[in-house]
């Protein structure tokens, strides 16, 4: 995908939502448990249920390699299936992968080319060689961890370095690395008062916001700095709407969930 056409999806949407897949067999309901695949049966229903509502998914791969081959058989399934029934939505692959360059290129290869996701979360620890391979991909983007969500985000991120802030020199760094156009950030909801000083490095880019919802970050926080004319962002929300019900009902009250959040949107894309 590229990105106007993702800009011309949230237009379309009035969103720029992000559903987080993190399946956990212990979250799911009872009664698709008995189910042959049980991941890919959650998967396809939340996805009937919310995909007018949002403009991509971000399943954290951490959640399909947790349960062997028949996680990753459940991964390729929900990404076939996206690619099948909804080619439109953008997907992300929240890999948080980089190495040295020829194994980066194998990762990009496993991600982009043979599961086909539309982007990668990479760190950015391991620098440019690590994360180049990722960006040769076209139409493909490499979602760069810049500030976390988490706690411990702010243990090396805020950390100073050559005068500035780690993230900051992430950033900056990274502008130059070919390819760049092909780059996105990661930036928590739980950091709102680093969304201005971010969008002056990278006024255009993309930021991958994860942390609203059971993290607490405010998308109106977010939105205050993080907003630019073509969007910019794409907020991610997972067990806020994946797991708003563990009963038979849990398709449809994570669309009540995902549809608050797009109303929420809509207003903020408007003024
Ligand atoms: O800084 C980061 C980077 C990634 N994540 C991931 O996003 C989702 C958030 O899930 P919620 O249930 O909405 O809290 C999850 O996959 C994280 O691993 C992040 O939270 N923060």
């Amino acid at each position: 995908m590229t990105k106007k056409q993702l800009i011309e999806q949230i237009r379309l949407k009035k969103s720029f939502l992000c559903i987080g897949l993190d399946v956990d067999l212990d979250k799911i309901p009872s009664h698709l448990k008995q189910l042959d695949d049980p991941i890919f049966e959650f998967n396809k229903q939340i996805i009937d249920a919310t995909h007018h509502l949002t403009v991509a998914y971000k399943p954290n791969i951490a959640f399909y390699e947790a349960y062997g081959i028949k996680g990753w058989q459940s991964l390729e399934k929900t990404i076939k299936y996206l690619n099948n029934n909804y080619p439109e939505i953008f997907t992300i692959a929240d890999a948080k992968r980089g190495d040295i360059g020829n194994t980066s290129t194998r990762y990009a290869k496993a991600f982009f080319d043979d599961l086909n996701f539309d982007s990668i979360t990479v760190a950015p620890y391991m620098g440019r060689d690590s994360v180049e391979p990722f960006l040769a991909f076209e139409d493909k983007f490499t979602i760069l961890l810049a500030l976390t969500s988490n706690a411990g985000g702010l243990d090396f991120q805020t950390s100073e370095y050559n005068n500035e802030q780690l993230y900051q020199s992430v950033l900056k760094t990274s502008l130059n690395y070919k390819n760049s156009d092909n780059l996105m950030y990661v930036v928590g909801a739980t950091r709102p008062d680093f969304f201005q000083k971010i969008r002056k490095i990278v006024p255009h880019h993309f930021l991958l916001v994860p942390g609203v919802g059971a993290q607490g970050g405010s998308l109106q926080e977010v939105c205050k700095y993080g907003l630019t004319d073509n969007i910019g962002l794409l907020v991610n929300s997972s067990r806020g709407i994946i797991y708003a019900s563990n009963s038979e009902d849990f398709a449809e009250k994570a669309t009540e969930k995902a549809l608050e959040l797009q109303k929420e949107m809509e207003l903020l894309i408007k003024s």
